[in-house]
């Protein structure tokens, strides 16, 4: 008998071509997605040394970070942008790779255009230099971010060089309560296990309420597998996963659908596999979360407070609470539902995706944002856009006073002209908190798609479970 293995551990057998004996291992690469930020350098270094892609259908372009998000066929404005945007054109046409300009409707956020044209797909080994790339692993893919050395390296040989990472389990066992979403999972999970939780390890997500989710919702889960540390969480492949691919463009069809289909099913992790670490959680009393801090593990839940930093544990915790209050705005003891809002942002890989703008869309039906609020709905890439405006959202949006943008990253990094002002506040439905995250002494609070539409609309944070009943 073989050694139970796990989905990580078949992936990674699968793809090594070298391992020595200090575990150095050169691991073959499926699929390299390429945005415009991480890859100047690394086609210069391919120009510098005479060298070819290796793999050019294998490889996949697409500007997503530096674009607009309001009309471009008029071209880019700020130089700047225009200069990164140019460049991907260039090297993408230079070195024979597909590429999505900002006028392709299937331009959008990398982590959501690769899972749509079918490019990602189970089993396989996929990076991007970008940290969100743990978001492909929804597919049972071993999916994560690289540096721009290490695009270089791949672009000229297709493999990456890596040690294996630990196995951990997160099992999430219940049935979801109706509102709450896979954004309220994946927050408590991080606010549990904290943002090292998941240090040296890859993720496998498991358990009911991981099974019952669509494949928009594994996403996002996986997406922030990154935020507690992790090098990347994956779910196993199951028919809601092949449901998703099937028919897709860059999936395989007919015969090799039928084998393709075969190996998918051999991946999930075998029976008595061993995790080096393991977790369980049950979410069917779970409420929506809220993050109050600059870390996203800074969870607090709906109907609770900003936490006081005289309860913190150590000294280090109560100065990291107390800079984060002070950052943030925040008094201790304030009720979550007290705190007022100046912006929503509604997209990012995390949550631009259509059932999240469905989700949204049900919220806001008939309602008016806040008037103090300016909100906007980024939808993750152009075929999400034209998915939604068929479904009549973009009018809901409209009706009700949201902003409905153009495809791109936006305000999850303010590295266009969509940011926070200082001291604003916002709602906002991307992963990261950091200090001047969403712009210069922005102030962030991380919510599922939901409550950043209700508290658009409310002018602060309420509890979509109650929303509209009165
Ligand atoms: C710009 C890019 C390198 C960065 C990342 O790696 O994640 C960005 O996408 C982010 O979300 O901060
Ligand atoms: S949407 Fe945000 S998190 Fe995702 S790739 Fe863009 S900048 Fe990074």
């Amino acid at each position: 008998m073989t050694k139970p293995r796990t989905l990580y551990d078949k992936i990674w057998d699968d793809h090594v071509v070298e391992r020595q004996e200090d575990g150095t291992t050169l691991l073959y690469i499926d699929r390299h997605l390429i945005h415009e930020v991480t890859s100047p350098q690394a086609f210069e270094g391919l120009r510098l040394t005479r060298r070819a892609v290796r793999a050019p259908t294998r490889t996949l372009a697409v500007v997503d970070h530096n674009v607009p998000t309001t009309d471009r066929s008029h071209g880019i404005e700020d130089p700047e942008s225009a200069l990164q945007v140019a460049t991907l054109a260039e090297n993408a046409k230079e070195f024979g790779i597909e590429y999505y300009n900002e006028l392709d409707p299937r331009q959008g956020i990398v982590h959501i255009v690769g899972p749509e044209q079918g490019f990602t797909l189970p089993g396989m080994t996929i990076v991007c230099g970008d940290s969100h790339t743990s978001t492909h692993g929804a597919f049972g893919a071993l999916a994560h971010g690289i540096g721009t050395s290490e695009v270089e390296h791949v672009l000229a040989t297709q493999t990456l060089i890596q040690k294996k990472a630990k196995n951990m389990r997160v099992t999430v066992d219940g049935t979801l309560p109706e509102g709450i979403t896979a954004k309220d999972i994946v927050l408590s999970i991080i606010g549990t296990i904290g943002t090292a939780g998941g240090t040296g390890h890859v993720i496998e997500y498991a358990g009911e309420a991981i099974r019952a989710l669509s494949m928009e919702g594994r996403m996002t889960v996986c997406n922030m597998s990154i935020e507690a540390g992790a090098r990347a969480g994956m779910i196993a492949p199951d028919e809601t996963t092949y449901a998703y691919i099937k028919d897709r463009r860059r999936a395989p069809k007919g015969a090799a659908w039928d084998a393709a289909k075969a190996y998918w099913e051999t991946l999930p992790s075998d029976e008595g596999a061993e995790f080096d670490s393991e977790i369980t959680l049950d979410v069917a009393n779970l409420p929506p979360i809220v993050t109050w801090g600059t870390s996203p593990d800074a969870v607090a839940t709906i109907d609770g407070r900003v936490p006081d930093p005289a309860d913190a544990p150590n000294e280090h915790k109560r100065r990291a609470m107390e800079r984060a209050l002070e950052y943030m705005g925040l008094t201790p003891g304030t009720r979550i539902t007290d705190i007022a809002i100046d912006k929503a942002f509604i997209g990012s890989c995390t949550n631009g995706r259509i059932e999240d703008l469905r989700a949204v869309a049900k919220i806001v039906e008939g309602h008016k944002v806040h008037e103090s609020v300016d909100a906007m709905i980024v939808p993750g890439s152009g075929l999400v856009k034209e998915q939604a405006e068929a479904e009549g959202l973009d009018r809901i949006f409209r009706a009700a006073g949201f902003d409905w943008r153009e495809p791109g990253c936006s305000m999850c990094l303010a590295m266009n002209a969509d940011r926070l002002k200082p001291g604003e506040r916002c709602a906002s439905t991307s992963n990261r908190n950091f200090e001047g995250r969403q712009g210069f002494k922005g102030r962030t609070h991380l919510v599922s798609p939901a409550m950043a539409a209700a508290a658009a609309i409310a002018g602060r944070f309420v509890d979509v479970r109650e929303f509209g009943r009165d």
